[in-house]
């Protein structure tokens, strides 16, 4: 015989669904303080420390995953890699998608930040970086950093594969992929660990939290520091009263460490 509340739990009085989202670690690229985008540089010795770090704060908050997606990028799967170790996750399935890569950077790529600062200016470099819709200058097919010339795209039509995208260009893959993939999967009651990029991290999340264009030009996010969100059946985030606004998830960790972090990722262009 089951008490009352027991009945109730088995019929469907259910958690949110939980999506815990992740930044990788610092990259060698980071470090030097590279534009980067689609280059598959590896993680700095940090960045595997800062991935440990943020895996042991997952852990603590005792969560479960019943599968994970990353990006076709060494940076982000490594960091997965160490997220799912630390939890004892290596069991579940992983899914690589290029549509969670980082956003194409264009003639950027390769190039120093403070460097192009000095060259364009600080005002058109923010714009590169963080205007919602103005991409980066777009390379050409001879560059290397061209997608078409990568084996891990040739079975993708060419006309999917960007030579710059903006915010809203990386939105238009990343959010498709959020609704069209992880959606049903979180709809059959699973819970799901993302470990992805600054920038398609920044399209997932405004989309999320519809957070205005403007607003989201403000948003950084710091490397390696898992990010929870709750949502409901309508796959609407429920706010954290810990949450650091615009975002309604909330940061693991200490929140002044993570907010240095962020600013950090701010000052990287001067
Ligand atoms: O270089 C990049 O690809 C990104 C993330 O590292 O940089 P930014 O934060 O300047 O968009």
């Amino acid at each position: 015989m089951y008490t009352l509340a027991a009945r109730c739990a088995r019929r469907g009085v259910r958690q949110a669904h939980t999506v815990l989202l992740m930044r990788h670690g610092e990259s060698v690229w980071n470090l030097a303080n590279k534009f980067t985008g689609w280059h598959d540089v590896a993680l700095s010795e940090k960045g595997h420390e800062e991935a440990i770090e943020g895996g042991k704060l997952v852990a603590a908050e005792g969560l479960k995953f019943d599968i994970a997606y990353t990006s076709v990028l060494k940076r982000a799967i490594r960091t997965l890699d160490h997220a799912l170790e630390e939890t004892d996750h290596m069991w579940i399935p992983v899914v690589k998608a290029w549509q969670l890569n980082e956003r194409h950077y264009g003639m950027l790529q390769g190039l120093d930040k403070k460097e192009t600062v000095a060259k364009h200016g600080s005002d058109q470099v923010q714009i590169w970086r963080r205007s919602y819709d103005v991409p980066p200058p777009p390379l050409d097919e001879s560059s290397e950093y061209y997608p078409g010339n990568d084996v891990r795209y040739q079975y993708l039509d060419k006309k999917c594969l960007p030579f710059t995208e903006s915010l809203e260009l990386t939105a238009a893959r990343v959010v498709p992929y959020w609704q069209q993939v992880i959606v049903p999967e979180l709809k059959a009651g699973k819970n799901i660990i993302i470990a992805a990029h600054g920038n398609s991290l920044r399209a997932l999340v405004q989309y999320l939290d519809a957070i205005p264009n403007d607003v989201i030009a403000e948003l950084n996010i710091p490397t390696a520091t898992p990010l929870l969100y709750h949502l409901d059946d309508d796959m609407n985030p429920i706010p954290f009263e810990e949450a650091i606004a615009p975002l309604t998830g909330k940061y693991l960790g200490d929140l002044d460490a993570i907010r240095a972090r962020i600013e950090g990722v701010k000052k990287q262009t001067g």
